[in-house]
């Protein structure tokens, strides 16, 4: 494989990458392809799994582009993944569906709810799906976008595992519990944002950790409880939730309602799972389908429309939309390709 050795770079979160080498996106997927399938990955979860992988590298998303394939790898060799589960769909009721991951990663589980989740909610108007028994070690937007491409308002979350200290407290809990929400657009991008319910995803100090750099006041506490900028003491003590109070409420909300409301595990109950593995986390995930012409019939696209105002009110003052760095970034890569740190891709390429 051919690849454009540099020095230089700046991560999304302005953490320097110090050499770097560029990939083309095909270049990413065939060794995304390749690392899954020589850990053994079954061929139908191959693609899936492989598909958020690229979609992070393609829209700058450090923490979870091809970094992730070390935990794929991991946790594939732990064999805390079922590699070759088949996602099992149980209808519950009009509005509701279950899909049983069986212990796979949540990827092919999604994707086989997918169609049945998008029916249920243009006819009833809201839908859930709870992915149940699912490895999570992905960003949530491909799934949120994955609905406001058929017209749907969606909203996802998942626990993960407990590494967060509740606000007020020195102790890891709650996981760091993305939340994802995705708003349709009339001939363009979609409004999404997804984010972690700690200050920042795990996953970004762990990048800063490798890089040897130093993580911003506020993200952590070390061991002792005591605040720290050190991303090494930061990992093993616990990360902070993002505003304090309000994160920590949010982090527990996506406890109970992707976990036990859905019937799944909490991040405390994850970890216990893991027994010391460090594979990724294990459970439930939760996703909320709304179709906008369920409140107002085919008075909605004037509504969708009315919307806009608020996107324009935020722009126009020079604030910009979440997921707006990450659609141009998608823009930019197909042509400029994706910047990967070079012992990041060197360890790659030896596992694929
Ligand atoms: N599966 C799992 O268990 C977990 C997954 N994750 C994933 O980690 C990823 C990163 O999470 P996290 O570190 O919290 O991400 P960030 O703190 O970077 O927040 C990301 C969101 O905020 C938006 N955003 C960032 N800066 C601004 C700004 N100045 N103005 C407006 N919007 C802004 C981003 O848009 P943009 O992208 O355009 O910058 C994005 O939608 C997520 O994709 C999440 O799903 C996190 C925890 C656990
Ligand atoms: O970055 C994080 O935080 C996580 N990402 C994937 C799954 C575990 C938590």
């Amino acid at each position: 494989m051919h690849v454009y050795l540099q020095r230089c770079g700046m991560g999304n979160k302005g953490m320097s990458a110090g050499e770097s080498v560029t990939l083309t996106l095909q270049q990413v997927a065939d060794l995304a392809h390749a690392v899954l399938r020589r850990h053994g990955l079954a061929e139908a979860h191959v693609g899936p799994v492989a598909a958020t992988i690229i979609a992070g590298e393609r829209d700058e998303c450090a923490s979870h582009g091809v970094y992730r394939l070390l935990n794929c790898v991991h946790t594939l060799n732990s064999g805390k993944v079922v590699p070759d589960a088949v996602p099992v769909v149980h209808h519950v009721s009009p509005a509701l569906l279950r899909v049983d991951a069986a212990g796979g990663f949540a990827q092919l589980a999604f994707a086989t709810g997918l169609p049945l989740l998008v029916e249920k909610a243009r006819t009833m108007g809201i839908a859930a799906m709870g992915i149940n028994r699912c490895v999570h070690f992905a960003a949530l937007w491909p799934e949120v976008e994955a609905l406001t491409d058929q017209g749907l308002v969606a909203f996802a979350c998942t626990p993960s595992h407990a590494w967060v200290a509740p606000a007020g407290g020195t102790s890891p809990l709650f996981g760091t519990n993305p939340i994802a929400f995705g708003w349709p657009r009339p001939g363009g991008d979609p409004f999404v944002f997804d984010f972690a319910t700690s200050a920042v995803a795990r996953g970004e100090i762990e990048l800063h950790r490798r890089a040897g750099k130093p993580i911003p006041e506020g993200w952590t506490i070390d061991a002792q409880g005591n605040p720290t900028t050190d991303a090494e003491a930061g990992l093993a003590g616990a990360l902070l939730t993002f505003g304090g109070h309000k994160g920590s409420a949010l982090s527990a909300m996506v406890e109970l309602i992707a976990g036990p409301l859905i019937g799944d595990m909490t991040s405390a109950e994850s970890l216990a799972h893991d027994d010391g593995a460090k594979a990724s986390p294990y459970g439930g995930e939760l996703i909320i389908a709304i179709d906008p012409a369920g409140f107002l019939g085919a008075a909605a696209a004037e509504h969708m429309q009315r919307a806009e105002a608020l996107f324009d009110g935020i722009t126009s003052q020079g604030a910009r939309l979440p997921s707006q760095r990450r659609f141009a970034a998608r823009r930019r890569t197909p042509a400029q390709g994706c910047r990967i740190p070079r012992a990041l891709y060197e360890e790659l390429a030896a596992l694929s």
